[in-house]
């Protein structure tokens, strides 16, 4: 059952608006209304953009101490609403809870390790070829940055990019997805309890993605645009974003491959697919989208792993022991179904059953297919659902190239016990993360992002903090 109604605004400098428009949001387990949330339009934008750019003012000049102090309240207020937080995230994306809880710390972890980084935001000082002159490099935030994020990670997306933000001295416009404002709101009360000065931190939900994010690219005021989602509408934001010439951050769709090699420890292999692939459903961008087997261990390798597909637990996220929640939307389904004919059409072999384990709800029982090839969808499209295609290969330098043919490249995992072999897959993997003997490599103190059309610009660690910095060069003549 759905809990209450939730009534939210949109945060514009410190208030909570309404607009003309709103619009329900959806349990995906249920199809029972869980929130109700305002449309926002061009207008709101552009008042975000004011509030933002204001408060610039003031909040890039607070010290590095006086932010990360804000950062530190923020994330103990969010530690005090975690279970809240996280049970409104099962409702709005359906994640099981112990995943949205395990999500809510996650996302925290960025505030506080950004607090803590905050202070660490060194310039230098360069050995000058003149006497009387001292070359100096500062760090200098880059203004106000617009966020656009996805639904699958409602938390974590917009503290990834917003921590390293607030750290650097930037404020924030943001445009979380329609069909998970919620958590958003609700981190973005948090900020407020805990003190973040209006204007600082701005949200705007809306029905209509383009019209207020398109006001923020023709904004000359805004300086960067950081979103996570599908390639295509990061592609276009980054066209947009050329004619003022922002700063660009891009975390698209990967196409992750997971490589278990003849050497790999199989309990080790298994336990660590089962935990990439259907992490919220197999909804995640590091999702193994391809698992490729080699020859000599496919059949102890497959017995395990249906077997373990086979015992996951589907269900409504809010009920005890549930390990597979329903995907986001009738769509969402409706491309694993494609992957999986199109799969079996060309010869692949289906272990279990994709029925649906509810008549209510977008539900869709996890399901593996065997002797799958290049040539399936599965195999050439981030599926974004609890499909798992198994892959036989016979030689590391043959898989490494069938890995790499792809135009993504954010995750690759590969299971092995030889050293050599983890440094040759490591070295040769065209992707910005690689998880040896690691099915989930994402920390908030390392660098996550993609190469290729997976992205640009990285997430987490000091890494993720440069993104938000301008450096500028001062010469001082003394003389
Ligand atoms: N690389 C990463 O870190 C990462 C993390 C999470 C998700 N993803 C990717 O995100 C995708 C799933 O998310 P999604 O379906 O929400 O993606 P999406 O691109 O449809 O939406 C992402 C965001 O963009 C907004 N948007 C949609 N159309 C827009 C437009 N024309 N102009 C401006 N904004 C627009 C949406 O409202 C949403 O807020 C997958 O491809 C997944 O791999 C990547
Ligand atoms: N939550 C994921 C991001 C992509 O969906 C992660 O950080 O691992």
């Amino acid at each position: 059952m759905t809990e209450q109604l939730l009534e939210k605004g949109m945060l514009l400098n410190g208030q909570w608006v309404q607009a003309e428009e709103s619009f329900f949001v959806k349990n995906p387990a249920t199809w029972e209304n869980v929130g109700v949330v305002p449309s926002g339009t061009a207008a709101h934008a552009k008042q975000a953009v004011d509030a933002a750019a204001s408060a610039f003012v003031t909040w890039s000049k607070a010290t590095a101490y006086e932010r990360a102090a804000f950062l530190e309240r923020w994330f103990h207020v969010i530690e005090s609403r975690l279970e809240e937080i996280a049970r409104v995230m099962t409702q709005e994306q359906g994640k099981p809870l112990t995943e949205a809880i395990g999500e809510v710390r996650y996302a925290n972890s960025f505030l506080k390790w950004y607090a803590e980084e905050a202070k660490r935001v060194y310039g230098e000082i360069i050995p000058a070829s003149v006497g009387s002159k001292r070359l100096l490099v500062q760090k200098q935030p880059v203004g106000v940055v617009a966020a656009v994020t996805p639904w699958n990670f409602p938390a974590a997306m917009i503290t990834r990019k917003v921590a390293p933000a607030l750290a650097a001295g930037c404020t924030v416009v943001i445009k979380p997805a329609e069909h998970t404002p919620l958590t958003a709101l609700l981190l973005a009360e948090c900020a407020q309890e805990a003190g973040i000065p209006e204007g600082v931190i701005n949200i705007v939900t809306t029905l209509h993605p383009a019209e207020v994010v398109d006001t923020w690219m023709e904004d000359s005021r805004v300086k960067k645009i950081t979103f996570t989602g599908s390639t295509p509408v990061g592609k276009l934001l980054m066209r947009k974003a050329a004619d003022t010439v922002k700063k660009v951050s891009l975390e698209l769709g990967g196409l992750a491959p997971f490589i278990i090699a003849e050497d790999a420890n199989l309990d080790e292999a298994v336990q660590g697919v089962m935990q990439s692939k259907f992490r919220n459903a197999g909804q995640t961008c590091v999702c193994a989208n391809r698992i490729y087997v080699h020859e000599n261990i496919k059949d102890e390798f497959l017995e395990a792993f249906t077997q373990a597909v086979a015992d996951l637990r589907v269900g409504n996220g809010l009920d005890e022991g549930t390990e597979i929640g329903p995907l986001i939307n009738e769509a969402a389904v409706q491309k694993v179904k494609r992957h999986l004919e199109d799969a079996q059409a060309k010869g692949a072999a289906v272990h279990g059953e994709a029925v649906l384990a509810s008549s209510v709800g977008h539900f869709m029982k996890p399901i593996v297919v065997s002797n799958a090839t290049d040539d399936m969808l599965c195999m050439q499209e981030e599926t974004f659902g609890p499909l798992a295609p198994v892959s036989i290969y016979t030689d590391d330098a043959e898989v490494v190239q069938r890995a790499n043919n792809t135009p993504f490249g954010l995750a690759a995992y590969v299971y092995t016990q030889s050293l050599q072999k983890a440094f040759f897959f490591s070295e040769n993997l065209e992707y910005g993360i690689v998880g040896v003997n690691d099915g989930l490599p994402s920390v908030a103190q390392a660098p996550f992002g993609g190469m290729k059309e997976s992205g640009l610009g990285r997430e987490g660690g000091h890494h993720g903090l440069e993104e938000f910095l301008e450096t500028k060069y001062v010469s001082l003549n003394l003389k």
